[in-house]
C-alpha cells in the first residue's frame, strides 16, 4: 500500500513513512493510491465478530506489511482495552429508524480516543523500532487534544505540544488537557480561534528546515492513520444492522471533515451506503458548499458545539482531491484560490457526484437545544451532547430513503457539554468516576500569541529543556 499527497508533489510513502509525516511536504494531505476492497462475504463474516477483530480486519490492508498481524492485533487489542463498554462503540436505538453509535466511551470521552489511543501505541512501535523521536504539534477545539495527550503523555519517545483557541472550549475540554502534567505534555492557549490553531500547526510544518530539526509529527487528522482508524467503527456499525444485505446512512456531526471522509473511504472499501450526512452548526460552511458548489470562508462563531467551531475544513482536500480527478495540480489551484480570495467553486457536474454521496443539514443553537431536550422527552431519559444532537437534526432533514436506518455518530460524552445539556434537559450529566475531580486538579499551560516564530520559539525551548530532564 502506496499514499500519495493530494497536492501531488511530494514523495510517495508507505505506512510507516505516512504515520511519521503528518501534512504532505508539499502542503497537501496523504491519502492510498487506491482503495482496498472488501467483498460482500467479506463484510458478512465481520457479523458478530469482537470491535478489536472487525478493527485489524479493515486495517489491515492500510499497513501492506509494514507491522506483522500478530503484533497488529496485540497493538489494536491493547488500544480498545482502555474503553469502559465492552462493545467499545456501541449502538443505541432512538426511534424506528435511527441509531447512535456511542463513540464516547474512552479515556477523554469523545470520538477522537477510537483513533488516537490506537496512534499512539503505533508511534510507540513505529518509533522505538526506528530508534526515532518526535515533536507532535497539534490543534484543537477542545477533543483532539486531550484525545491526543492521554495517549501521548509520558511516552519516551515523544514530546507533545498542544494549541487551543484560548477560551474557546469548554471548561471540561481544557481542564482534560492542561490537567495533564506530565513533563511530555506542552498546552498552549493561542491567541485567535481554532482555525488560527490549525493554520499555525500547517505553517511549522511547511517550514521544512523546523520540521526536519524537530522531527516533526502530527495527531490531528491531517494524519493518514487517524482517518484509517476512523473507518472501522463505519464497518462495525453497517454490520451490526444488516451490511452487505441491507444499505445503511450514517449522519456525521462535523467540523474538520475528517470524520465523515472516513465514511466515505468506508464506503470506497465496498461497504453499502446509502447517503452520507454531514452535520453543522452555525459554522455552515460545509452545508453552503452542498447547496451551492461555492466554498466561501466566513468569520468563526462561537456555539455551543465548540469542537465544531470551525470554518476551514481540513479534510475537505481530500473528497476534493477525488472530484478534480485525483489531479494534484488543481487541488493546489483550489487550495491557492481559497487562500487568497476566501473560496473557491466546482462545476455542476462535480457537484451531482457529491450529491450522490453526499447531503448536509445545518442546526442552530436553539434548534441544538431543542433536540436535545426532544431526545429526552421522547426516550424517557437519553442524554445527547450538543454535537450529536446537531447530527440528530440533520438525520431528521436529510433527503434518505426512510425505509433505511440512519446512524447517527455520537462524538461526544454529555458531561463534557455539562452547562447545555442540563439546561435543555434539566439534568446535570455527571462526569464518570476517573474525571469526577477534574474540576480540582491543578492545571498547567502557557499563553501565546498568533504568531508562527514565537510558537517555534517555544517548541525548540520546550523540547530542549524536556530531552535534558529524560
Ligand atoms: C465532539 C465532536 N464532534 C464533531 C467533531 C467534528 O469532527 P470532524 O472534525 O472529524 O469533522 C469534533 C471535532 O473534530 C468533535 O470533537
Ligand atoms: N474538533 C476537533 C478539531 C480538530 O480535528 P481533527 O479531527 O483534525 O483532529 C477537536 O476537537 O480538536
Amino acid at each position: 500500500m502506496k499514499y500519495v499527497s493530494t497536492r501531488g508533489q511530494a514523495p510517495v510513502l508507505g505506512f510507516e513513512e505516512v504515520l511519521l509525516a503528518g501534512l504532505a511536504r508539499d502542503g497537501g494531505l496523504y491519502v492510498p493510491e487506491s482503495w482496498p476492497q472488501f467483498s460482500a462475504d467479506e463484510i458478512r463474516a465481520m457479523r458478530g465478530l469482537p470491535y478489536s477483530e472487525i478493527a485489524v480486519r479493515v486495517m489491515l490492508p492500510f499497513l501492506g506489511g509494514a507491522i506483522a498481524e500478530d503484533d497488529f492485533r496485540a497493538i489494536v487489542t491493547d488500544a480498545y482495552a482502555s474503553f469502559d463498554h465492552a462493545a467499545v462503540v456501541p449502538l443505541v436505538q432512538l426511534d424506528q429508524r435511527t441509531w447512535v453509535m456511542e463513540l464516547f466511551h474512552g479515556p477523554t470521552l469523545a470520538f477522537k480516543d477510537v483513533a488516537l489511543q490506537l496512534l499512539g501505541r503505533l508511534f510507540d512501535h513505529v518509533l522505538a523500532k526506528r530508534g526515532e523521536r518526535v515533536t507532535i504539534v497539534g490543534a484543537t477545539s477542545g477533543d483532539t487534544g486531550s484525545a491526543a495527550i492521554e495517549a501521548c503523555r509520558d511516552r519516551q519517545n515523544v514530546d507533545i505540544f498542544i494549541l487551543h483557541p484560548k477560551g474557546r472550549t469548554s471548561e471540561v475540554q481544557r481542564r482534560q488537557m492542561t490537567s495533564v502534567l506530565s513533563d511530555n505534555v506542552h498546552n498552549i492557549a493561542l491567541h485567535g480561534t481554532f482555525d488560527d490553531c490549525q493554520d499555525l500547526v500547517k505553517a511549522l510544518f511547511n517550514d521544512m528546515a523546523f520540521r526536519d530539526r524537530m522531527g516533526l509529527s502530527a495527531v490531528n487528522s491531517i494524519n493518514w492513520a487517524r482517518i484509517m482508524a476512523q473507518i472501522v467503527y463505519y464497518f462495525a456499525a453497517a454490520v451490526a444492522l444488516g451490511a452487505p444485505d441491507r444499505k445503511v446512512a450514517f449522519t456525521v456531526p462535523t467540523g474538520n471533515f475528517g470524520n465523515v471522509y472516513a465514511a466515505y473511504g468506508a464506503r470506497a472499501m465496498g461497504l453499502p451506503v446509502e447517503r452520507l450526512i454531514v452535520g453543522s452548526n452555525a459554522n455552515d460552511i460545509l452545508a453552503r458548499f452542498f447547496a451551492s458548489g461555492t466554498m466561501s470562508a466566513a468569520p468563526v462563531v462561537p456555539t455551543l458545539s465548540p469542537s465544531m467551531d470551525i470554518q476551514i475544513s481540513s479534510n475537505f482536500e481530500r473528497l476534493l482531491f477525488d472530484l478534480l480527478g485525483r489531479d494534484g495540480a488543481a487541488v493546489q489551484a483550489a487550495m491557492d484560490g481559497f487562500r487568497a480570495e476566501g473560496k473557491f467553486a466546482v462545476t455542476d457536474a462535480q457537484l451531482a457526484e457529491a450529491h450522490a454521496i453526499f447531503a448536509a443539514g445545518r442546526a442552530d443553537d436553539a434548534r441544538t437545544m431543542d433536540v436535545i431536550k426532544e431526545v429526552w422527552e421522547k426516550t424517557g431519559g437519553y442524554q445527547v451532547d450538543p454535537h450529536t444532537a446537531v447530527g440528530i437534526h440533520s438525520a431528521a432533514t436529510a433527503p434518505v430513503d426512510p425505509s433505511v436506518p440512519v446512524v447517527v455518530m455520537a462524538t461526544a460524552h454529555p458531561a463534557k457539554f455539562p452547562d447545555a445539556v442540563e439546561t435543555a434537559t434539566g439534568r446535570r450529566p455527571v462526569l464518570p468516576p476517573r474525571l469526577a475531580d477534574l474540576y480540582e486538579r491543578e492545571e498547567r499551560l502557557s499563553e501565546l500569541p498568533n504568531d508562527v516564530a514565537a510558537v517555534q520559539e517555544f517548541v525548540v525551548a520546550r523540547a530542549r529543556a524536556a530531552k535534558e530532564a529524560a
